[in-house]
Protein backbone atom coordinates (compact mmCIF):
# COMPACT_ATOMS: atom_id res chain seq x y z
CA UNK A 1 0.00 0.00 0.00
CA UNK A 2 1.13 3.23 -1.06
CA UNK A 3 2.13 5.58 2.31
CA UNK A 4 2.56 8.57 0.94
CA UNK A 5 0.30 11.62 1.74
CA UNK A 6 1.79 14.73 0.47
CA UNK A 7 4.69 14.29 -1.74
CA UNK A 8 6.64 17.53 -3.49
CA UNK A 9 9.32 16.86 -5.74
CA UNK A 10 11.67 19.75 -7.04
CA UNK A 11 9.17 22.43 -6.27
CA UNK A 12 9.82 26.21 -7.44
CA UNK A 13 7.94 29.03 -7.19
CA UNK A 14 8.59 32.54 -8.29
CA UNK A 15 6.54 35.38 -8.25
CA UNK A 16 6.65 38.11 -10.59
CA UNK A 17 8.91 38.80 -13.53
CA UNK A 18 12.18 40.68 -14.54
CA UNK A 19 13.07 43.22 -11.51
CA UNK A 20 10.16 42.33 -9.37
CA UNK A 21 10.52 38.99 -9.12
CA UNK A 22 10.48 37.13 -5.60
CA UNK A 23 12.24 33.81 -5.62
CA UNK A 24 10.34 31.66 -2.81
CA UNK A 25 11.54 28.24 -3.45
CA UNK A 26 13.82 26.42 -6.04
CA UNK A 27 13.78 23.11 -6.49
CA UNK A 28 12.15 21.95 -3.09
CA UNK A 29 10.90 18.35 -1.81
CA UNK A 30 9.38 17.07 0.94
CA UNK A 31 7.20 14.27 1.78
CA UNK A 32 4.52 13.04 4.93
CA UNK A 33 3.38 9.90 4.85
CA UNK A 34 -0.01 9.08 5.78
CA UNK A 35 -0.66 9.66 9.87
CA UNK A 36 2.33 11.70 9.83
CA UNK A 37 2.36 15.20 12.14
CA UNK A 38 4.72 17.51 10.41
CA UNK A 39 5.80 21.16 11.14
CA UNK A 40 6.61 23.63 9.27
CA UNK A 41 9.22 26.55 10.39
CA UNK A 42 10.57 29.54 8.75
CA UNK A 43 11.61 32.99 9.16
CA UNK A 44 9.10 35.19 8.70
CA UNK A 45 8.81 35.70 4.39
CA UNK A 46 10.38 32.87 4.15
CA UNK A 47 7.67 30.76 2.18
CA UNK A 48 5.64 28.80 4.07
CA UNK A 49 1.81 30.19 3.63
CA UNK A 50 3.00 30.04 -0.46
CA UNK A 51 4.49 26.05 -0.13
CA UNK A 52 0.74 25.43 2.03
CA UNK A 53 -1.26 26.71 -0.43
CA UNK A 54 0.54 25.35 -3.49
CA UNK A 55 -0.09 21.62 -1.32
CA UNK A 56 -3.36 23.12 -1.07
CA UNK A 57 -3.63 23.87 -4.86
CA UNK A 58 -4.88 27.22 -4.30
CA UNK A 59 -1.13 28.44 -5.71
CA UNK A 60 0.14 27.48 -9.24
CA UNK A 61 3.17 26.33 -8.88
CA UNK A 62 6.36 27.69 -11.05
CA UNK A 63 7.55 24.28 -11.81
CA UNK A 64 7.78 20.37 -9.90
CA UNK A 65 5.95 18.01 -8.65
CA UNK A 66 3.08 17.29 -6.23
CA UNK A 67 1.48 14.32 -5.19
CA UNK A 68 -1.74 14.37 -2.82
CA UNK A 69 -1.98 10.48 -1.85
CA UNK A 70 -1.27 8.31 -4.85
CA UNK A 71 -2.48 11.33 -6.97
CA UNK A 72 -0.25 13.54 -9.05
CA UNK A 73 -2.10 17.24 -9.06
CA UNK A 74 0.67 19.74 -10.48
CA UNK A 75 2.82 17.96 -12.85
CA UNK A 76 5.46 20.52 -13.98
CA UNK A 77 3.51 23.71 -15.30
CA UNK A 78 -0.33 22.28 -15.20
CA UNK A 79 -2.57 21.04 -12.83
CA UNK A 80 -2.87 17.27 -13.83
CA UNK A 81 -6.58 16.74 -12.06
CA UNK A 82 -9.90 18.40 -13.88
CA UNK A 83 -10.55 20.56 -11.28
CA UNK A 84 -8.64 21.71 -7.95
CA UNK A 85 -11.49 22.92 -5.99
CA UNK A 86 -13.30 19.29 -6.15
CA UNK A 87 -9.48 18.47 -4.79
CA UNK A 88 -9.58 20.49 -1.93
CA UNK A 89 -13.54 20.17 -0.98
CA UNK A 90 -12.88 16.31 -1.27
CA UNK A 91 -9.41 15.59 0.40
CA UNK A 92 -8.56 18.35 2.20
CA UNK A 93 -8.96 20.26 5.12
CA UNK A 94 -7.46 23.55 5.64
CA UNK A 95 -7.27 25.26 9.46
CA UNK A 96 -5.78 28.93 9.56
CA UNK A 97 -4.64 31.08 12.42
CA UNK A 98 -8.00 32.91 12.79
CA UNK A 99 -10.84 31.08 12.97
CA UNK A 100 -12.30 31.79 10.52
CA UNK A 101 -16.11 30.61 11.06
CA UNK A 102 -19.13 32.31 8.97
CA UNK A 103 -20.51 34.80 11.76
CA UNK A 104 -24.30 34.43 10.85
CA UNK A 105 -24.18 30.50 10.69
CA UNK A 106 -24.43 28.44 14.31
CA UNK A 107 -21.54 25.97 14.92
CA UNK A 108 -23.36 22.78 13.32
CA UNK A 109 -24.20 24.91 10.50
CA UNK A 110 -20.58 25.73 10.26
CA UNK A 111 -19.53 22.45 10.36
CA UNK A 112 -21.95 20.81 7.74
CA UNK A 113 -21.27 23.34 5.12
CA UNK A 114 -18.89 21.57 3.42
CA UNK A 115 -20.34 17.82 3.57
CA UNK A 116 -23.39 19.36 2.03
CA UNK A 117 -22.02 21.51 -0.33
CA UNK A 118 -20.16 17.70 -1.10
CA UNK A 119 -23.99 16.07 -1.47
CA UNK A 120 -23.83 14.77 1.70
CA UNK A 121 -27.50 14.41 2.67
CA UNK A 122 -28.26 16.87 6.01
CA UNK A 123 -29.20 14.60 8.25
CA UNK A 124 -26.21 12.25 7.98
CA UNK A 125 -23.86 15.11 7.81
CA UNK A 126 -25.37 16.78 11.41
CA UNK A 127 -24.69 13.19 13.08
CA UNK A 128 -21.45 13.40 11.76
CA UNK A 129 -20.57 16.61 13.22
CA UNK A 130 -22.28 16.15 16.57
CA UNK A 131 -19.90 13.56 16.91
CA UNK A 132 -16.52 15.67 15.87
CA UNK A 133 -17.80 18.49 17.99
CA UNK A 134 -18.32 15.87 21.13
CA UNK A 135 -14.64 15.07 20.43
CA UNK A 136 -13.52 18.08 20.55
CA UNK A 137 -15.78 19.04 23.64
CA UNK A 138 -17.97 21.87 22.40
CA UNK A 139 -20.60 19.47 21.79
CA UNK A 140 -23.01 21.52 24.03
CA UNK A 141 -22.11 24.93 21.67
CA UNK A 142 -23.58 22.90 18.40
CA UNK A 143 -26.16 25.82 18.21
CA UNK A 144 -24.82 28.47 19.35
CA UNK A 145 -22.81 31.11 17.10
CA UNK A 146 -19.04 31.66 16.99
CA UNK A 147 -19.48 35.23 18.44
CA UNK A 148 -20.50 33.04 22.00
CA UNK A 149 -17.06 30.82 22.01
CA UNK A 150 -14.26 31.52 23.23
CA UNK A 151 -11.01 32.14 21.36
CA UNK A 152 -9.73 27.80 21.77
CA UNK A 153 -13.56 26.96 21.38
CA UNK A 154 -13.77 28.72 17.98
CA UNK A 155 -10.22 27.35 16.90
CA UNK A 156 -11.73 23.37 17.84
CA UNK A 157 -14.73 24.36 16.04
CA UNK A 158 -12.88 25.34 13.27
CA UNK A 159 -10.82 21.80 13.17
CA UNK A 160 -14.23 20.27 13.33
CA UNK A 161 -15.36 21.95 10.44
CA UNK A 162 -11.73 21.16 8.74
CA UNK A 163 -12.11 17.37 9.63
CA UNK A 164 -15.55 17.21 8.24
CA UNK A 165 -15.42 16.05 4.83
CA UNK A 166 -12.75 13.11 6.24
CA UNK A 167 -9.71 14.42 4.38
CA UNK A 168 -6.70 12.76 3.45
CA UNK A 169 -4.60 16.13 4.29
CA UNK A 170 -5.12 18.81 6.87
CA UNK A 171 -3.19 21.96 6.24
CA UNK A 172 -2.76 24.65 9.31
CA UNK A 173 -1.54 27.84 8.76
CA UNK A 174 -0.47 28.85 12.70
CA UNK A 175 -3.79 27.48 13.63
CA UNK A 176 -2.61 28.07 17.43
CA UNK A 177 -1.07 31.70 16.74
CA UNK A 178 -4.16 33.34 18.91
CA UNK A 179 -3.99 30.97 21.59
CA UNK A 180 -2.32 31.06 25.43
CA UNK A 181 0.19 28.01 25.33
CA UNK A 182 -1.86 25.45 27.20
CA UNK A 183 -4.58 26.08 25.01
CA UNK A 184 -1.77 25.73 22.11
CA UNK A 185 -0.85 22.36 23.41
CA UNK A 186 -4.47 21.23 24.08
CA UNK A 187 -4.77 22.07 20.21
CA UNK A 188 -1.42 20.16 19.08
CA UNK A 189 -2.21 16.93 20.79
CA UNK A 190 -5.54 17.35 19.23
CA UNK A 191 -3.61 17.44 15.69
CA UNK A 192 -1.73 14.92 16.32
CA UNK A 193 -4.07 12.21 17.53
CA UNK A 194 -6.35 13.53 14.41
CA UNK A 195 -3.00 12.28 12.40
CA UNK A 196 -2.40 8.85 14.25
CA UNK A 197 -6.31 7.87 14.44
CA UNK A 198 -7.32 8.92 11.10
CA UNK A 199 -3.92 8.50 9.37
CA UNK A 200 -4.16 12.00 7.86
CA UNK A 201 -0.89 13.53 7.15
CA UNK A 202 -0.77 16.74 8.51
CA UNK A 203 1.54 19.98 7.73
CA UNK A 204 0.96 22.77 10.41
CA UNK A 205 3.00 26.35 9.98
CA UNK A 206 3.80 27.30 13.42
CA UNK A 207 6.78 29.96 14.64
CA UNK A 208 6.58 28.63 18.39
CA UNK A 209 9.68 26.15 19.21
CA UNK A 210 7.66 24.85 21.77
CA UNK A 211 5.47 22.67 20.03
CA UNK A 212 7.74 21.31 18.38
CA UNK A 213 8.83 18.26 20.30
CA UNK A 214 5.02 17.23 19.58
CA UNK A 215 5.80 16.46 16.04
CA UNK A 216 6.86 13.57 14.00
CA UNK A 217 8.83 15.74 11.65
CA UNK A 218 10.03 19.11 11.37
CA UNK A 219 9.98 20.94 8.03
CA UNK A 220 12.01 24.07 7.54
CA UNK A 221 12.81 26.28 4.41
CA UNK A 222 16.24 26.86 3.99
CA UNK A 223 17.87 28.70 1.12
CA UNK A 224 14.70 28.18 -0.97
CA UNK A 225 14.51 24.38 -0.27
CA UNK A 226 13.20 22.34 2.46
CA UNK A 227 14.86 20.62 4.70
CA UNK A 228 13.40 17.86 6.80
CA UNK A 229 14.21 16.69 10.59
CA UNK A 230 12.84 13.47 11.39
CA UNK A 231 12.35 12.47 15.12
CA UNK A 232 10.46 10.73 17.64
CA UNK A 233 7.65 12.85 19.02
CA UNK A 234 7.17 13.22 22.45
CA UNK A 235 4.25 11.04 23.73
CA UNK A 236 1.14 12.20 25.29
CA UNK A 237 -0.21 10.85 28.75
N1 LIG B 1 0.98 37.00 -4.57
C1 LIG B 1 2.24 37.34 -4.35
N2 LIG B 1 2.89 38.13 -5.22
C2 LIG B 1 4.19 38.47 -5.04
N3 LIG B 1 4.93 38.06 -3.99
C3 LIG B 1 4.33 37.28 -3.09
C4 LIG B 1 2.95 36.88 -3.21
N4 LIG B 1 2.65 36.07 -2.14
C5 LIG B 1 3.77 36.00 -1.40
N5 LIG B 1 4.77 36.70 -1.96
C6 LIG B 1 6.15 36.81 -1.45
O1 LIG B 1 6.67 35.49 -1.30
C7 LIG B 1 7.46 35.39 -0.14
C8 LIG B 1 6.93 34.28 0.75
O2 LIG B 1 5.69 34.67 1.34
P1 LIG B 1 4.89 33.74 2.35
O3 LIG B 1 3.68 34.47 2.77
O4 LIG B 1 4.73 32.40 1.75
O5 LIG B 1 5.93 33.65 3.57
P2 LIG B 1 5.73 33.04 5.03
O6 LIG B 1 6.94 32.22 5.30
O7 LIG B 1 4.41 32.37 5.12
O8 LIG B 1 5.76 34.36 5.91
P3 LIG B 1 5.07 34.70 7.35
O9 LIG B 1 5.74 33.83 8.37
O10 LIG B 1 5.41 36.15 7.53
O11 LIG B 1 3.61 34.45 7.20
C9 LIG B 1 7.47 36.78 0.51
O12 LIG B 1 8.61 37.45 0.09
C10 LIG B 1 6.24 37.43 -0.07
O13 LIG B 1 6.38 38.82 -0.12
Amino acid sequence: MNDTGIRVENLTKIFGKGDAQVRVLENASLEVKKGEFAALVAPSGAGKTTLLMMIGCVEKPTSGKIWLGDELVWDEDHWSIRDPRKIRREKLGFIFQAHYLIPFLNILENVILIPTTNGIPRKAAEKKAMELLDYFDIGDKAHAMPSQLSGGQNQRAAIARALSNDPHIVLADEPTAALDMSRAVNVVKMLRKIAKERQVAIIMVTHDARLLPYCDKILSIENRKVVTKTQVAQEFI
